[in-house]
């Protein structure tokens, strides 16, 4: 029994994806033209597929489970769960007119033409806000359309704005943001949900991992309660006596987030030779 997991054949998801399962210690025999492959060391079997299609693989329950961006799920992903968000590819779907255009509220999209790779996502904002305006489906390059005549504005992915920026367009609504997922199939069985849970069990640690950074330093004693003050730490910190008396080693994991201010609050608190590391794992 094998669990199947479908991930973007190319583009932007393909390689964050195949990073994550490495992490997670599965290893794919990955020639680059093959549309399936086995994993060497786990149960499972990956299905290189257009992001685009995935949800209709996910429904039929072709497929188990899929690394795919949530915009596509919120679009066409009826019935299929979010067991972890991953982190990655993140980016909005927003609305944008031409920068010269006036804008006050949605109520400007009434009776207007917007072109889009997302039909359903734009159905249902205009719906929520009684809204009748024309959509014209394009499925690539959509910046484009209003400059061409096609489209009074558009709905579609921005992250930098730099494609809107580009086409002298401006975001006007933000509809969903979004970001990489592992998605689930309604039609998953028993056997295989136990092998996901063993999938999702790595990549919780990996992902916690990647929030947090291991640090070592050296203290002297007397300012050691200030320090341990300072350290949030996984359970608490450890202290190890250094050959030089008077001299303590603290080791603890500081959340990414937080990690600059803490550094600099630990300098203030006389700590030296600050050692940052990254961490592969961290099971808790
Ligand atoms: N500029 C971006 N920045 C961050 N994430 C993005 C960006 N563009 C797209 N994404 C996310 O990555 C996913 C895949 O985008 P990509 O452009 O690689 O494929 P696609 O053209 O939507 O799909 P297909 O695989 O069907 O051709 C999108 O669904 C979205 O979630
Ligand atoms: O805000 P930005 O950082 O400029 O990103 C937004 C652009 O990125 C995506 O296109 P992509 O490059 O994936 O090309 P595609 O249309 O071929 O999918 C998306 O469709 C936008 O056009
Ligand atoms: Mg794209």
């Amino acid at each position: 029994m094998k669990l199947r997991i479908a991930i973007q054949k190319s583009g932007r998801l393909n390689e964050d994806s195949l990073d994550i399962l490495k992490n997670c210690g599965v290893s794919i025999d990955n020639g680059k033209d093959q549309l399936k492959a086995s994993a060497r060391n786990f149960p499972m079997e990956v299905f290189y597929l257009r992001n685009g299609d995935i949800p209709q693989y996910l429904k039929d329950g072709v497929v188990d489970i899929a690394i795919i961006g949530e915009n596509v799920l919120f679009e066409k992903g009826e019935g299929i769960t979010v067991a972890e968000k991953l982190g990655f590819s993140k980016c909005k779907v927003s609305m944008a007119i031409p920068k010269g255009k006036q804008y006050t509220s949605f109520k400007d999209f009434e009776g207007k033409r917007i072109a889009t790779s997302y039909p359903n996502t734009v159905n249902k904002f205009l719906e929520q806000n009684g809204i009748n305006a024309d959509i014209h489906l394009i499925n690539g390059s959509v910046e484009i359309a209003p400059n061409i005549g096609l489209a009074d504005a558009i709905c579609d992915i921005v992250s930098s704005g730099s494609t809107l920026f580009k086409n002298n367009l401006k975001e006007v609504e933000v509809l969903l943001k979004s970001e990489a997922v592992l998605a689930v199939s309604p039609k998953i069985d028993n056997e295989r949900k136990v092998i996901l849970d063993k999938l999702l069990f790595r990549i919780q640690s990996v992902l916690k991992a990647r929030q947090s950074k291991y640090v070592l330093m050296n203290v002297p004693n007397n300012s050691l309660d200030t320090i341990l003050n300072i350290l949030p730490g996984m359970r608490s910190p450890t202290v190890l006596p250094l050959a030089e008396e008077g001299w303590s080693s603290v080791h603890t994991v500081i959340n990414k987030d937080t990690f600059w201010e803490v550094i600099d609050e630990l300098k203030q608190a006389g700590a030296e030779g600050i050692l940052v590391c990254p961490i592969e794992k961290m099971v808790l």
